[in-house]
Order: C-alpha cells, then structure tokens, then sequence
C-alpha cells in the first residue's frame, strides 16, 4: 500500500466508528501529515458541531503549516452550520489535500477542490474511493434522491420462513444474528414495521447492543390506527415514534395519543399508504436511511414500489415449512421476472449459527 493510502485508510477506519451517528450528514474523518508523522486526526462527530477537518486542523495547529491533509470526503465549500472546511484548510497553510469520496451533491462537487487548487494547494482525489464511498452509501443515495437509503432486514429459516404456520416466530436466528441487527438500528435513522408486526409481536424496536446506541425513529405503517395505546411503541418513551395513517382518521381516533408527546401521527392525503409517498415525507424530515424489519407485507410494498436498495438476510440453519407459514416478502409479489430487479451480493458471512448475507440493487 502506498504511502497515500496508508494515511487514507487511516482515516477511513476513523469514519467508520461514526456511521449513522451523524445523520443527516455523512461520516467523515480526517488526517493531517506532516514530515511522515500524524499531527493531527479529527472525525466528525454529530450534525451541527464542527467537520472532521476542523477537529484535525485545530490539534495540528501551527504543524499544519506546510503539512498534508487527508479526508474521506471532499472538503465542503458552502456555509452550512459551520464556516467552509475548504476555506480552514487554506487558512491552515495545507500544502497538499488528498481526499477519498467527491462531495455527491451536484451543486457542490468539485466547488471545494477548485478553492483549494486556487489558492495553490495540490489535491489529489479518488483515494481508496470505493472505500470511502461504500461508507457513506446510505448519504450519497438520500442527496441524490432526497429519499432515505431503504435497507431491508430479513431473519428466516433456510426455507424462507419468518414465522411457523401459527405466526411464533421468536426466534428463529440465535443471538449474535439479532445482536448484529441492533447495530443497523444505531447506524439508522428510523426503522419501519407494518401494523401486524405491531400486533404479532408488541415490538420495542429500540437500539439495544452493549453500551447503548442511537435509537432510530420508529415508524409504523397503520392504515387505520389500529396501533393499541398499550403497544411498546406508544408506551415507551425513550424513542420517537411517528404513525402513518391513510386519510380516513376521525379526531376522534386520533385523541388518545395527544398526551404521548413522543408519538406523531402523520395522517397521509389517501386513504392507502403509498410507500413514495412515505418516503418523500421522511426525506423532507432529513431521514437519510431507513431500516424495514417486517413484516412480509412491508416488505412486499417496498419491493413492489422498487424501492429497496439493500437487503441485509439473517438464515438460520432451520426448516419451518407450512403452506400457510409467512415468507419474508408475501403480499402480492410480481407475477413476471422481467420485472424482478436484479441485485447483487457484497458478502456472505457466519454469524454464530447463522449466515448474512448482504446484497444490493444493481445501478442502471
Ligand atoms: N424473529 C426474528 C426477528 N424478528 C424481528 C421482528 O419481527 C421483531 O418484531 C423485532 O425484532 C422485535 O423488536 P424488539 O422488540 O425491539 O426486540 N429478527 C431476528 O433477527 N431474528 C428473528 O428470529
């Protein structure tokens, strides 16, 4: 590995610590050089406070004087919340930017690169760019789309089944696969269930790994807000839960959430959900990525509107067989191949008695 990408990836593994806690911006990390020796590193750690650039430039202070930078992400040149990166770089006296990910929002990629060479910088790009690219998928794909990173989450047996003919599905993948499952929780902005997975299984649908994490936003789709006020997801505080319904809601129904002020109910103009409709209304709430974790008719929608663009697959050395036992995408289906989107596997692993699997759609 050359010198470059020894430093890079360095700051790759920095960012990747931060995945998900700095939603709706990217995760970010950077390393400044000077003399072979590292003078100063910096990540950015959650929307609002300072970028990873700012973090490494101040520990490095005067050594930045003539000193390399290296960050996973292009510079930014806008006033966001915070002054332009591209702008304490040059005031920092770098002499040479390495960057990894080209800032993906049109109207700003290359802005910061152009800044930097201007004032006499050498920059060099595309540094261990897949890399560094792959980490911010979920970001890259919601500034692109102003639609969150759908990401679908199945747990089945190596039949298919999510559940046994009588719906008993807990559990079917062993601890370490439904541990791992947390951690998509903490790296996502909100998780999705449809209302019978409310019903059949009462689920938390909280961030629960050792040591905590960052608690998605739980949503539930529910036409007719059958939700009881004594589920898990109206009693228990310590996450927001946001309710969508169809049109046909009388105030009435809506009266007995009033008094949970973690609860929103988000009444949608027809009287079906629709999931483009779903996902335009979090992409304008800033939910750059969103985890489907049930159930089969959920997931049958979201396959349907085209609109998966990961599926994370827990199998279980397990078969559960039943006409009548659910898959994991059930519903309606697509009757004609021509029409089923092709993705592809990024990895296959064992996880205790399990494998995961993880695959995505194919671009183009
Ligand atoms: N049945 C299984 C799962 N089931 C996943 C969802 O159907 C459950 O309702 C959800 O995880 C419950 O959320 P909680 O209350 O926050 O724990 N998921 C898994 O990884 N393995 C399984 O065998």
């Amino acid at each position: 590995m050359d010198h470059d990408q020894n430093y890079m990836r360095m700051a790759i593994e920095m960012a990747k610590a931060t995945v998900g806690q700095t939603s709706p911006n990217p995760s970010v990390a950077a390393v400044v050089v000077r003399d072979n020796q590292v003078v100063g590193m910096g990540i950015h750690v959650k929307a609002g406070e300072p970028h990873a650039e700012v973090h490494a430039l101040k520990m490095a202070g005067e050594k930045a004087d003539g000193a390399d930078i290296y960050v996973t992400l292009e510079p930014c040149s806008h006033y966001g919340q915070t002054p332009p990166c591209a702008q304490a770089v040059i005031d920092a006296g770098i002499k040479r930017t390495i960057i990894a990910s080209h800032d993906p929002n049109p109207k700003v990629s290359g802005r910061g690169v152009r800044m930097m060479k201007t004032a006499g910088i050498e920059v060099k790009t595309a540094v261990l760019k897949e890399e560094a690219d792959e980490l911010n998928r979920s970001f890259f794909h919601f500034i692109q789309t102003q639609h969150p990173y759908v990401r679908l989450k199945s747990a089945i047996s190596m039949d298919g089944k999510i559940a046994t003919s009588t719906g008993e599905s807990q559990w079917i993948t062993g601890e370490e696969a439904r541990l791992d499952g947390h951690r998509y929780r903490h790296q996502s902005a909100a998780i999705l269930v449809g209302i019978n997975t409310v019903m059949m299984d009462n689920p938390k649908l909280t961030t629960r790994l050792e040591g905590g994490g960052k608690h998605p936003v739980r949503i539930v789709l529910d036409t007719k807000l059958r939700i009881p006020i004594s589920s898990q997801l109206v009693q228990d505080t310590t996450a927001l839960t946001w309710i969508f319904t169809g049109s046909d809601i009388t105030e009435e129904q809506l009266a007995p959430f009033e008094e949970f002020s973690h609860v929103e109910i988000i009444k949608l103009e027809k009287r079906q959900i629709e999931v483009d409709a779903v996902l335009r209304y979090l992409g304008e709430r800033k939910i750059t990525s969103l985890l489907i974790e049930g159930g089969a008719t959920i997931a049958d929608a979201f396959v349907r509107a085209g609109c998966v663009n990961e599926v994370v697959t827990y199998m279980a050395p397990k078969l559960i067989g039943g006409k009548e036992a659910l898959t994991s995408v059930a519903g309606k289906g697509i009757s004609s191949l021509k029409n089923v989107e092709d993705f592809q596997f990024v990895s296959t692993e064992r996880i205790g008695e399990d494998l995961k699997i993880v695959s995505i759609k194919k671009e183009g």
